[in-house]
């Protein structure tokens, strides 16, 4: 029978560091299988919170289990279940990035193929790189796939794709997406509204050490008031959007729907540098 237990459960988590709160009573879940999100900003608590799950630290109250397992206590018995990504990389300076993956792939019984997945996050040409000179960018690609190499059933990615460009940014998603898929349960941090939007099944909302809010997107997201957002297929002359306004404002006036705002933009900063730098081209 498949283990019903969330694959992370802490429990009135608290973490100072000397007389600074960093965690303050905190409590959450994650269901396996899911991508979860913990969003919050700088100094919210989020990597402690994570290294706390990851057995780096000791909970100073409270109770955390990953794998229904004691992250410190039974931490050999965790350790080939779980990957970790670091915020900062996790490899020595002078070591050659396909090193650093092929020695982390030989401490597991069953990795992936190291040269396709180095393939797949566009680090087969900088492979014979020494750790130190990969942008941040790859430093982080690299993290990533030393923290999936493994085949872990939890993967906790602290900040995935801070200082990454934009299409190193979706491949990355499209990668924990796919993890999702083949049932495994991601945990990660983020400070990127749209990145746990996009991602994530179940979002938590840390500030100060504390849990202010959780749900999916759709639920965190709706309000009392609603966001159209009109994408058409040609730049449109000044006349059309007129007359697009006259439109609104005259369905608008009908149905009795105050409208808050209005705007003609055009794409997005991210959707331009996608199309200049083109999909195929190595991030
Ligand atoms: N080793 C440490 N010694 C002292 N204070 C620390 C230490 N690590 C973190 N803190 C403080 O604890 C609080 C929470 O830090 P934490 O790194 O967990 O937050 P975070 O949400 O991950 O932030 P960021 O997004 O900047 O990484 C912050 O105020 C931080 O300054």
């Amino acid at each position: 029978m498949p283990d019903a237990s969330p694959a992370v459960s802490v429990d009135g988590l608290v973490m100072r560091y000397g007389d600074k709160v960093a965690v303050d009573g905190l409590s959450l879940t994650v269901e396996r299988g899911t991508i979860t999100a913990v969003l919050g900003p700088n100094g919210a608590g989020k990597t402690t919170t994570l290294e706390t799950c990851e057995g780096y630290r000791r909970p100073q109250q409270g109770t955390v289990r990953v794998l229904a397992l004691d992250p410190v206590r039974q931490r050999r018995d965790l350790l080939p279940r779980i990957g970790v990504m670091l915020q900062g990389g996790g490899a020595w300076s002078g070591v050659r990035a396909m090193e650093m993956l092929d020695h982390i792939a030989r401490l597991h019984a069953h990795p992936l193929d190291t040269g396709m997945l180095a393939e797949r996050l566009g680090l087969d040409d900088c492979g014979r790189t020494p750790y130190r000179r990969l942008s941040g960018g790859q430093q982080q690609r690299l993290g990533l796939a030393m923290a999936i190499v493994g085949r872990p059933e939890i993967v906790f990615v602290d900040e995935p794709t801070a200082g990454m460009d934009p299409q190193a940014r979706r491949t990355t998603w499209e990668l924990l997406e796919e993890l999702r898929s083949d049932g495994v349960t991601v945990v990660l941090t983020t400070h990127y509204m749209d990145e746990a939007e996009r991602l994530a099944d179940q979002i938590h909302i840390i500030d100060r050490g504390r849990l202010i809010a959780s749900g999916t997107p759709e639920q965190l997201t709706r309000g009392t008031s609603a966001t159209v957002r009109l994408v058409v297929d040609q730049e449109l002359p000044d006349v059309a959007e007129a007359a697009l306004r006259a439109s609104v404002d005259r369905w608008s006036a009908e149905h009795g729907v105050g409208v808050r705002s209005i705007s003609f933009g055009s794409r997005t900063l991210e959707d331009v540098f996608l199309e200049l730098t083109g999909r195929g081209l190595t991030p």
